[in-house]
């Protein structure tokens, strides 16, 4: 089980300016209508997230497509942006390198590899197809929508390069992870013939990391899928409580709630002290964003919130960020993850001995360092009076993962509750992707074509070149 510390963000810890625990105490009865509400809405289908975690006959059938069909491919390229690879990109990061290490030759060359292409970045895209060996290649295209124009245009160019190279045979290197029934994707499967793996339509892009989203790749790459959901089954039965002092998803909302409210503090850093862990923050930066911030409440009046999450990496971050957060405004607070146990240590050779600022380090490890260095940050930030909490996993594997991320999604739907919004929908995203279709012409957009160029006209005043 994880370990969840916030003494640091408390009032007898930091002084006046930590969040009083009869602030917290008082946020019980708002937890409780959180709670209920949370539970309606998982009742009536409208969050699909959480029995992500029983889905049971998915993993197997995942599992089955990977140990089969899967294993006649060297590479696994995914297609897909926001939510449908920020989740893949996080487990890669942190199990498939542990893995990797393990593995020898022969069993390196069974697993494939997972490449995760979420840009169209056209410097990158271009070389990288002209590169890979289509021949041995999957491409999973994500795409709960089924109709992202950035996803969509790498996908275009994909079939254009399968077909050229394998004719009608270009089918067998296409899966689509999509909605079970809308969305072009969906079409274009039915049309023509190219297997599907489905997101259930109650789950959102940012909250599909447990479904055939994140498992597909990541059974492809030898994780243990049944473990992950394993974890996130563990934390869905933490969090059944409504007594908030007690669920740890219920705490972690709370609190980011009553920094950002009562003490003005709406930027929300999370700082893993693990390379394998950094991209978990990047995953959660999504969750936290694309949810909570919002213009108007679930009954419409406006109320423009919303943290602004931001992505920090222990040890590396304390020569660029720190000074900031020890000593800058006191406007955020920063929640550190780590791992109790790195594995395998590296350690310090003594050398030197005659030289006190260098002879301390000998006979000690790398790992030892990392976690000194990120204890001495969170007290630094404590005697400075600045929040912060941590969460600490036993280790980084399968369980843990399921379990950490299955906590961070509750406490963003808690959250949404706090703020009187809903973390589900994201129409802000939706007028710039309107406009892109104007203005690349898609037919009915028109409207949004002729508003971009009403509004656009630049005076060469403003413009230095
Ligand atoms: O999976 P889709 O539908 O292609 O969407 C990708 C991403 O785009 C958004 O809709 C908007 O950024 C996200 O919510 C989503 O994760």
């Amino acid at each position: 089980m994880l370990t969840f510390d916030y003494n640091n963000m408390l009032a007898p810890r930091l002084g006046g300016r930590g969040i009083d625990p009869a602030s917290l105490d008082a946020m019980a009865g708002r937890f409780r209508e959180a709670h209920a509400d949370t539970a309606r809405r998982r009742e009536a289908g409208e969050i699909g997230f959480f029995a992500l975690a029983d889905a049971n006959a998915v993993v197997d059938e995942i599992q089955t497509f990977a140990d089969g069909q899967g294993q006649a491919f060297s590479n696994l390229v995914v297609l897909g942006i926001g939510g449908s690879a920020l989740g893949t990109i996080a487990l890669r990061t942190a199990l498939l390198h542990p893995l990797w290490n393990e593995l020898d030759d022969e069993e390196r060359d069974y697993y494939p590899r997972i490449y995760v292409l979420d840009n169209i970045d056209p410097a990158t895209i271009g070389p990288f197809l002209d590169r890979i060996d289509l021949g041995r290649t999957l491409f999973n295209i994500v795409s709960k929508s089924g109709g992202t124009a950035e996803t969509m245009s790498q996908y275009l160019i994909v079939r254009e390069r399968l077909q050229a190279a394998f004719g009608e045979d270009y089918r067998r290197h296409l899966l689509f992870t999509t909605d079970p029934e809308k969305g072009v994707l969906r079409a274009l499967a039915g049309e023509e013939q190219i297997p599907t793996l489905p997101i259930p339509s109650n789950v959102g892009g940012r909250f599909s990391v447990l479904s055939s989203v994140g498992l597909l790749p990541a059974a492809m790459a030898g994780i243990d899928i049944a473990a992950l959901l394993e974890g996130a089954r563990d934390m869905v039965a933490k969090c059944e409580t409504d007594d908030l002092r007690a669920n740890p998803a219920g705490v972690f909302a709370a609190l980011q709630y009553l920094a950002d409210t009562e003490r003005q503090a709406p930027i929300h850093v999370m700082m893993p002290y693990s390379d394998r862990l950094r991209d978990v923050a990047d995953w959660f930066r999504q969750l936290w964003a694309e949810s909570l911030g919002k213009q108007r409440t679930r009954e419409g009046s406006e109320v423009f919130a919303g943290p602004t999450p931001v992505k920090s990496l222990g040890a590396t971050d304390q020569h660029s960020q720190v000074q900031l957060y020890v000593e800058g405004p006191f406007d955020k607070t920063i929640t550190f993850l780590s791992e109790a146990d790195f594995g395998p240590d590296v350690p310090i050779p003594s050398a030197y001995e005659h030289h006190a600022e260098l002879a301390y380090l000998g006979g000690h490890s790398m790992g030892e360092l990392l976690r000194t260095e990120m204890l001495a940050t969170e007290a630094a930030l404590a005697q400075r009076g600045r929040m912060n909490m941590s969460i600490e996993i036993p280790r980084v594997d399968a369980h843990a993962l399921g379990e950490l991320m299955m906590m961070l999604q509750i406490a963003t739907v808690y959250a949404g509750h706090f703020y009187g919004i809903d973390p589900l929908d994201q129409p802000g995203v939706e007028l710039g992707k309107q406009l892109t279709y104007g203005i690349m012409g898609r037919p009915g957009f028109e409207q949004a074509r002729a508003e971009w160029e009403g509004r656009t006209p630049k005076d060469d005043a403003f413009i230095i070149r």
